[in-house]
């Protein structure tokens, strides 16, 4: 099967080798192009355009930073809208908001091609070890027939219906995310401020009820102040202003989620937005009485 992808950011990087090494043709595009080089030395093809990638295959991903790109590689001059058309597949796996998603579905298949959101959870291990969670929404004809796909990208897809679903799920998701972690960094330096030993409350913590991937993953490089960015802190805070947007839009009182992204807000204002999203304990160690 050929399968086109566009964006070779942390995610997609991962996504496109994880396809190539279990048997896919890939043709591979990138805005900044000279990044497409490692996948073409594991045996990837380079489409020198959007537009050229969706007209060599049948099915083409995309895996970009945030609406602004999603919106940009469809619609602008030699982008995926003009080779769209009947028997074209096109599958966004970035995580947008609802109406970036409605707005592609409506331009992708007006001309006859069929579109399906597919935003994914878990991070750029999970990406490289095929361990993905799917949420996928929208034509569920292309939804079958990218199982294939699916199945080396992921350990598990849903489809949640209608074009939309699959976003405002990533982003609830991704909300609760932002704010656990929030949370678990002022654990942290509470613990540490009131003469604790912190690495004693991972272990207490992972004992509990409240033990979790996240803190047991993240919590020894936060205490070392290693943010290697895994899940960059710029896409963590884009995803709580969108779920706070949908908060909005459906009267939900979120206070924990706005508090959170204050924080994340503040972590980007002092450019640790490239780093991990973990970074945000760094703003939360700053506070003093
Ligand atoms: N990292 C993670 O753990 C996870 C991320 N996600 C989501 O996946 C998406 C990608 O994340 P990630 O790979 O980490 O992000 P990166 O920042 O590593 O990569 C972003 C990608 O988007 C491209 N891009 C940015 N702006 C534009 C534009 N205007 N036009 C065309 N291309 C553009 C970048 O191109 P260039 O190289 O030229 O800058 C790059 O390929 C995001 O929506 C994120 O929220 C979802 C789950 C986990
Ligand atoms: O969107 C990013 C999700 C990161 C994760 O699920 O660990």
């Amino acid at each position: 099967m050929e399968v086109g992808f566009l964006g070779l950011g942390i995610m997609g990087k991962a996504m496109s080798m994880n396809l190539l090494k279990n048997g896919f043709k890939v043709t591979v595009w990138n805005r900044t192009l000279s990044k497409c080089n490692e996948l073409v030395e594991f045996g990837a093809s380079i489409g020198e355009t959007p537009a050229q990638v969706v007209k060599k295959c049948k099915l083409t991903i995309a895996m970009l930073s945030d609406p602004a790109a999603a919106l940009s590689v469809v619609f602008d001059k030699d982008g995926v809208l003009e080779q769209t058309g009947s028997g074209k597949g096109y599958i966004d796996m970035s995580t947008v908001d609802p109406e970036t998603s409605s707005k592609i579905s409506q331009a992708i298949t007006s001309k006859g091609g069929a579109f399906l959101e597919a935003p994914v959870s878990g991070s750029k291990q999970p990406a490289e070890t095929g361990q993905l969670v799917i949420l996928a929404a929208g034509d569920k004809g292309l939804y079958e027939e990218s199982i294939p796909a699916f199945d080396v990208l992921g350990k598990k897809s849903f489809f949640l219906g209608q074009v939309g679903n699959g976003a405002k799920m990533k982003l609830v998701i991704n909300m609760i995310m932002g704010s656990v972690m929030s949370a678990f960094s002022e654990g942290l330096v509470l613990s540490e401020r009131s003469g604790l030993n912190p690495h004693d409350l991972l272990d207490v913590l992972d004992l509990g009820a409240i033990a979790n991937p996240m803190f047991k993953g993240k919590g020894p490089a936060m205490l070392k102040s290693n943010y290697s960015p895994a899940f960059p802190l710029k896409h963590q805070q884009k995803d709580m202003r969108l779920a706070l947007a949908l908060g909005d839009e459906n009267a939900v009182s979120m206070p924990v989620a706005a508090a959170a992204n204050e924080s994340f807000k503040k972590a980007r204002s002092m450019g640790l937005g490239d780093l991990d999203f973990s970074s945000v304990h760094e703003i939360l160690k700053m506070t003093k009485d």
